[in-house]
C-alpha cells in the first residue's frame, strides 16, 4: 500500500524489494513493451512469475486489439450525444489486475470516450495529442497508461525517473497525483507530487528515488538542473496536462529546457479540453508521429451538455453589487467566482467576509502560500454547499472540485478558451452545472465569439427588486479600516490594468471603464491613479502626487479620516497567519443547531450587516429572469438599475457628486423638511400644469439645494438685525442712548460677557425660548420667499 511522506510524497512500502533486480539492467530507450522486456532480470518468487505470466499475455493482447493505426483525427462514434460514459469496461481493455483493482476500489469501471478512445492507443505506445471537454475524464486516459508502461517493465526506483506528469497549476499538480495514488494503490511503484513553494533541499533528497513525478514546469527544470542523483535520461513517458495553459503561462522556454533533458526515444501524451495551434506547435516539437484523439470535435457544444450558461450585462459600477446580491440569493449553493486578478480576490475576500452575503467565503490565489492554498483548497473540495470560493485562474484548470453548482465568471476572461476552462468547473462527469458570465455593455462582442465558437449562452437580467446596493456599506468597512481600502485601491488598479493588457481590444476598451464610478462602488472616495509603476497604490510619491491635486477641502477631510483611522488599525496579520485560514463558518467548529435558531443567527448576521433579513431567503429563480425578446445566446440590454442612496460616510462627508446634501444646522434641518414639504406640494400643481415631473423635479431640486447655505447665512443675519432692533428699542424706551450705555458699562460692574455668536449657534446669543420661536419664523419666511420665486417662475413657464 502507498503511504504518504511528510512532503506529501507517496511511496510504496514494498518498492525496495525488486529494487535489486531492476536496477541490473536498465531498459533501452524508446523500446515498444514487448521489446524492452525481455534484457530486464525479473524476480524469482511465484507471485512474480505470476505477474510475468500477466505481462506477456498483456503484451500479447495490446499487440492484437490495440497496435492498428487509426485515422489522424479519431472522433468517437456517438460524439457529444449523450452521457460522458461509454458501455465499454476498463476491465476489458489489456491492463493489470493491479491496477484494475485500483480503478474499482475508486469506483472507476466504464469508461469516458477519451478514455475508451486514448487508453488503446497509448498502451501500444502511441503518442497522443488528446483534446476532450472539461470533465470527461482525461485524467484517468493518461495515467492508467502512465502506470501500465512502468508495470509492463518492471521499473523501480533504481531505474530513475519513468513517468512525469507535468501540470500548469500547482492544485492541479496535487490532485493528479491524488488520483494517481488511488489508481495506483496496488502497485509498488514509488511517486511523488513537485511543485514550487516547498523546500527545494527537502524535495532533492526524496526526488532521486521517484518512478513517477506530478510536477509543474518550473520545479521540474529546477531538479533537472540541480538535484544531485536525479536522472530522467531514461525515462520512458511524458505526459503533458493543460498543454495550452502550459504555454499561455509563458512556460514554452522552460518546457523546452525539460525536453532537452530528456530521452528523444519516449512516449509523449498532451491532453486539454482546448487544443489549438499553438499546442500542435509545442506537440510538433515533442511528439512523434502522434495520434490525435478529438472526441467531440463535431459536437454541437464544445462545453458540457449538462451545463447552463448564462450572460448577464453589468455595468462595472454595479458589479459587486451584483455579485453580492447573487451570492446572497444562491447562499445555500456551491458557487465558485472567477475575477481577473489576485488583488481583487483579496478585497472582495475582506469585504464579503465582513458584510456576509450569506455562503461561507473562501478565496484562492496565486500570492498564498502553498501550504494556504493547498489547505483552501481541500476545505472547498470537502465544502457540500453554501459556500464561496473566490479565485483567480489559478483554479481555472483541471481541478476536479465536486458539486459545484454555479460557476460565476464576474470578469469577462482573456478568451474563449478561458471561458470554457473556467465553467468546466462544474457539470463534471455526468452531473449538471450552471454557469453566469457577467460581461460590462463594452464587452458583449465576446458573446458573439462564444457563439462561433459552438458555446451556447443566453441572456438574462438580475432581477432589480433583489440586487442590494452594499456600496454604502463598503464606504463604512473602507473608513473603518485602513488596510480593507488599502486592498479596494489595490483591486482597483490591478482590474483596471488588467483591462488595458488584455490583448483583444475588440472586447476590452480601457477608454470606457467608468473609472469613477467603479471606484465609488467599491467604496472609495475617489478613483485611484493608475500610472506608469506603482500604479493607484499608496506609494509615497502617489500620495503626494494626489494630494497636489486635491482641493483644500479634500484633503482635510482626507487628513480627519486618516486619524481618525490611525485610532482604530486593526493590529496587521502576517499574511498567511493561520487565523486567516478559518473560514467564516468552519465546518468542524459547528454544533448541531436548529432550524430555528439558524434561521434567527441568519436574520442576527444580515442585520449586523444591514441587509433585510426577508432577501436572505431569495432564491436563485428570483433573482435571475430570462431577457425577453432575446433570441437564445444573442445579446440583450440587461441593465440593472440599483436604488440610489444618500452615502454618508462615518466622517460626515456625503460621498455621491449629486446627491442633495441637507444643511445641518439645527434650523436648517427643520427647513430643509419644510422646504421638501414644499417642494412636494409643487411637484403636484405642476404635474397638474403637465409639465414632465422629471425635469420639474430636477429644476426644484437643484434650486433647494444651491439655495439651502444662502437662506442659512441670510436667515441668522435677520435674526441678528432684529434682535439688534429690538435692544436699540428697549434702550429708547428706557431714555438710553447707546453711547450713555457703553459710558455706563465702563463705570458700572461688568456683565457676564456675550457669548461669542459663531455659524450655527444663534441659540446661544438670545434667550433659548426666543431662539426657537425665531428660527420657525425666519424659516416659514424664508418659504414664502421661495414658494413666491418658484410659483412666479412657474408662472412664467405655464402662462
Ligand atoms: N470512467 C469514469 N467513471 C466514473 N467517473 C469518472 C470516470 N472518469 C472520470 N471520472 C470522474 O469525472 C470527473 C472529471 O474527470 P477529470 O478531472 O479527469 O476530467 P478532465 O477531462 O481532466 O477535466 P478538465 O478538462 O477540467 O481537466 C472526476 O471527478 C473523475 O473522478
Amino acid at each position: 500500500m502507498a503511504r504518504k511522506t511528510n512532503n506529501g510524497n507517496v511511496k510504496s512500502a514494498r518498492k525496495a524489494k525488486a529494487n535489486s533486480v531492476a536496477s541490473q539492467s536498465r531498459p533501452s530507450l524508446r523500446k515498444s513493451p514487448r521489446e524492452a522486456r525481455p534484457g530486464k532480470p525479473r524476480g524469482l518468487s511465484n507471485r512474480r512469475a505470476a505477474e510475468e505470466a500477466e505481462i506477456r499475455a498483456l503484451e500479447a493482447r495490446i499487440r492484437a486489439e490495440c497496435s492498428g493505426r487509426v485515422a489522424a483525427t479519431t472522433s468517437t462514434a456517438n460524439a457529444g450525444q449523450g452521457p460522458a460514459l461509454t458501455g465499454r469496461l476498463f476491465r476489458e481493455l489489456p491492463i493489470s489486475e493491479r491496477t484494475l483493482r485500483g480503478l474499482e476500489a475508486s469506483k472507476y469501471v466504464k469508461m469516458t470516450e477519451i478514455q475508451s478512445g486514448a487508453i488503446p492507443l497509448a498502451l501500444s505506445g502511441r503518442d497522443i495529442l488528446g483534446e476532450a471537454r472539461t470533465g470527461s475524464g482525461k485524467t484517468l486516459a493518461f495515467l492508467v497508461p502512465a502506470v501500465e508502461y512502468l508495470y509492463r517493465q518492471n521499473w523501480s526506483k533504481m531505474d530513475g525517473l519513468g513517468s512525469v506528469i507535468v501540470s500548469p497549476t500547482r492544485e492541479l499538480a496535487y490532485q493528479i497525483f491524488q488520483v494517481l495514488t488511488n489508481v495506483g494503490q496496488e502497485h509498488e511503484i514509488s511517486a511523488g507530487c513537485i511543485v514550487g513553494g516547498r523546500s527545494l533541499a527537502e524535495e532533492q533528497h526524496a526526488v532521486a528515488n521517484m518512478s513517477i513525478l506530478v510536477a509543474t514546469p518550473g520545479r521540474l527544470l529546477q531538479h533537472l538542473d540541480e538535484s544531485p542523483g536525479f536522472d530522467a535520461s531514461a525515462l520512458l513517458i511524458l505526459v503533458i496536462d493543460e498543454a495550452d495553459r502550459i504555454l499561455d503561462f509563458g512556460f514554452q522556454e522552460t518546457m523546452h529546457n525539460i525536453l532537452q533533458h530528456l530521452p528523444v526515444q519516449r512516449q509523449t501524451l498532451l491532453f486539454s479540453a482546448t487544443l489549438h495551434n499553438s499546442v500542435h506547435r509545442l506537440g510538433r516539437a515533442a511528439l512523434r508521429s502522434p495520434e490525435v484523439i478529438s472526441v467531440h470535435h463535431n459536437a454541437k457544444s464544445r462545453t458540457p451538455e449538462t451545463l447552463k450558461q448564462i450572460y448577464m450585462v453589468v455595468p462595472l459600477e454595479k458589479k459587486v453589487d451584483t455579485l453580492f446580491s447573487f451570492l446572497r440569493s444562491h447562499s445555500q449553493k456551491k458557487t465558485i467566482v472567477f475575477v481577473s486578478t489576485c488583488k481583487q480576490v483579496r478585497f472582495l475576500y475582506e469585504a464579503f467576509r465582513k458584510l456576509k452575503p450569506g455562503p461561507a467565503v473562501m478565496e484562492l490565489h496565486g500570492r498564498q502560500s502553498l501550504t494556504k492554498r493547498m489547505l483552501i483548497f481541500q476545505q472547498f473540495m470537502e465544502r457540500e454547499r453554501a459556500v464561496a470560493l473566490l479565485c483567480t485562474d489559478i483554479a481555472a484548470r483541471g481541478v476536479d472540485f465536486p458539486a459545484v453548482d454555479w460557476v460565476v465568471q464576474a470578469d469577462c476572461p482573456d478568451t474563449v478558451d478561458s471561458y470554457i476552462h473556467r465553467v468546466g468547473r462544474t457539470a463534471r462527469y455526468e452531473s449538471t452545472g450552471k454557469s453566469a458570465l457577467f460581461l460590462l455593455p463594452s464587452e458583449k462582442p465576446f458573446v458573439d465569439k462564444l457563439l462561433q465558437a459552438r458555446v451556447g449562452v443566453r441572456a438574462i437580467n438580475a432581477k432589480q427588486s433583489k440586487v442590494v446596493s452594499i456600496q454604502q456599506k463598503l464606504a463604512s468597512v473602507l473608513a473603518e479600516s485602513g488596510d480593507i481600502r488599502h486592498l479596494a485601491q489595490r483591486a482597483f488598479a490591478s482590474y483596471v490594468r488588467s483591462v488595458r493588457l488584455m490583448k483583444d481590444k475588440d472586447i476590452f476598451d480601457f477608454q470606457a471603464l467608468p473609472k469613477a464610478a467603479f471606484a465609488e462602488s467599491l467604496g472609495l472616495a475617489d478613483a485611484p491613479e493608475i500610472g506608469a509603476e506603482g500604479e493607484g497604490e499608496d506609494t509615497e510619491h502617489n500620495k503626494l502626487k494626489k494630494r497636489k491635486n486635491q482641493s483644500a477641502l479634500q484633503r482635510l477631510k482626507d487628513k480627519i479620516r486618516e486619524k481618525k483611522q490611525a485610532g482604530k488599525q486593526a493590529p496587521k496579520q502576517d499574511e498567511d497567519t493561520e487565523e486567516e485560514l478559518e473560514l467564516d463558518q468552519p465546518p468542524s467548529s459547528k454544533k448541531k443547531v436548529g432550524k430555528w435558531e439558524r434561521r434567527q443567527r441568519r436574520i442576527a448576521a444580515a442585520s449586523k450587516a444591514g441587509l433585510e433579513p426577508a432577501k436572505e431567503a431569495a432564491t436563485e429563480e428570483d433573482f435571475l429572469e430570462l431577457v425577453e425578446g432575446q433570441r437564445e445566446g444573442l445579446e440583450s440590454q440587461a441593465v440593472l438599475p440599483i436604488k440610489k442612496r444618500l452615502k454618508i460616510r462615518k466622517d460626515g462627508s456625503a460621498q455621491a457628486s449629486r446627491q442633495h446634501v441637507f444643511f445641518t444646522g439645527k434650523n436648517g434641518a427643520k427647513a430643509s423638511s419644510e422646504l421638501a414639504q414644499l417642494a412636494d406640494e409643487l411637484r403636484a400643481e405642476v404635474s397638474e400644469k403637465g409639465e414632465s415631473r422629471a425635469s420639474f423635479l430636477r429644476r426644484v431640486q437643484d434650486d433647494l439645494a444651491t439655495r439651502d447655505s444662502s437662506d442659512a447665512a441670510l436667515s441668522r443675519s435677520r435674526i441678528q438685525k432684529r434682535h439688534q432692533t429690538m435692544r436699540r428699542k428697549e434702550r429708547a424706551a428706557k431714555g438710553v442712548q447707546d453711547n450713555e450705555e457703553l459710558d455706563c458699562e465702563s463705570e458700572s460692574p461688568p456683565p457676564s460677557p456675550a457669548p461669542q455668536q459663531t455659524e450655527g449657534s444663534l441659540e446661544d446669543s438670545v434667550p433659548k425660548r426666543k431662539a426657537a420661536s425665531s428660527v420657525s419664523k425666519i424659516a416659514s419666511l424664508d418659504l414664502e420667499d421661495l414658494e413666491k420665486k418658484a410659483l412666479s417662475r412657474l408662472g412664467g413657464l405655464f402662462a
